[in-house]
């Protein structure tokens, strides 16, 4: 059984005391029930890592967190660059890798995406591989074709042993902070889509493994809808993930306060 995972995307929001108030909010709301359930992931700036692997070392909590990119290096003359090894020794669990604003705003290619995975695996972190079509390729209904060859790109050369630990975040580049969420049945469509490839480029077994996200607009009004999917095992949230009660409750799949 594939354990579901939230994950919430800061981006480039909320200093280190912002991170580690968001991050008491969400232990003090969250309890282990809820942790049996869902897997609750923080990806925090870089610059917030040391706070919250402090506290959440300390209070000993069941919050996991990890980075919003990496280099593709493991160390060396690049600077500005965060390497998988400085983020394993602060405990990261996760690195988002091929985030839609890291291809169009830095034009990371699938190249380099690549090299970023094989760069993850190298210092045991799991990538948190994003996916995902323009609005003009979803008009022109190339969105399957499109989603699934970035995953195979991103895949080459990771063996089976690696690739049964990734996550695949689908998220339609239309539909992130847009407020235009996918339907479910769009979400659906995708995730069995990129849960085949899998299937192809491995085994059924590991693509039964493999946790495939939906991300782009979540809020707890649509989580539960999108968690009724068959193959999608969870959400990488933007927007909604900085705010407390609303990502408390996106973790219940839920827009009930509980
Ligand atoms: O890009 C996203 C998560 O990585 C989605 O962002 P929003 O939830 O703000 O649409």
């Amino acid at each position: 059984m594939r354990k579901p995972l939230i994950a919430g995307n800061w981006k480039m929001n909320l200093n280190h005391l912002e991170a580690i108030a968001l991050v008491q909010k969400l232990a003090f709301a969250l309890n282990d029930k809820d942790f049996d359930k869902v897997e609750v992931a923080v990806l925090p700036p870089y610059t917030d890592l040391r706070s919250v692997q402090t506290l959440v070392d300390g209070d000993k909590l069941r919050i996991v967190y990890g980075a919003q990119d990496l280099s593709q290096h493991d160390a060396g003359a690049y600077t500005a660059e965060i390497s998988g090894a400085m983020l394993a020794k602060l405990g990261c669990t996760y690195a988002v890798i091929g985030h839609s604003e890291r291809r169009q705003y830095h034009r990371e290619d699938d190249d380099l995406v690549n090299a970023k995975v094989l760069a993850a695996y190298r210092h045991s972190i799991t990538p948190i591989l994003c996916v995902g079509e323009g609005l003009e390729v979803r008009q022109a209904g190339g969105h399957v074709a499109h989603t699934v060859g970035q995953l195979e790109n991103a895949l080459r050369k990771i063996p089976a042993e690696q690739a049964q630990s990734i996550v695949v975040a689908y998220e339609p580049v239309w539909a992130i902070g847009t407020g235009e969420v996918a339907t479910p049945e769009d979400a659906q469509e995708v995730c069995a889509a990129l849960r085949e490839r899998l299937a192809e480029l491995y085994d059924t077994e590991l693509a039964a493994k493999v946790r495939i996200l939906y991300g782009g607009s979540v809020k707890s009004g649509n989580i539960a809808g999108i968690m009724a999917q068959p193959d999608v095992d969870g959400a990488l949230v933007g927007g909604a993930s900085i705010d407390a009660g609303e990502y408390v409750k996106i973790c219940r799949f839920s827009d009930v306060a509980g």
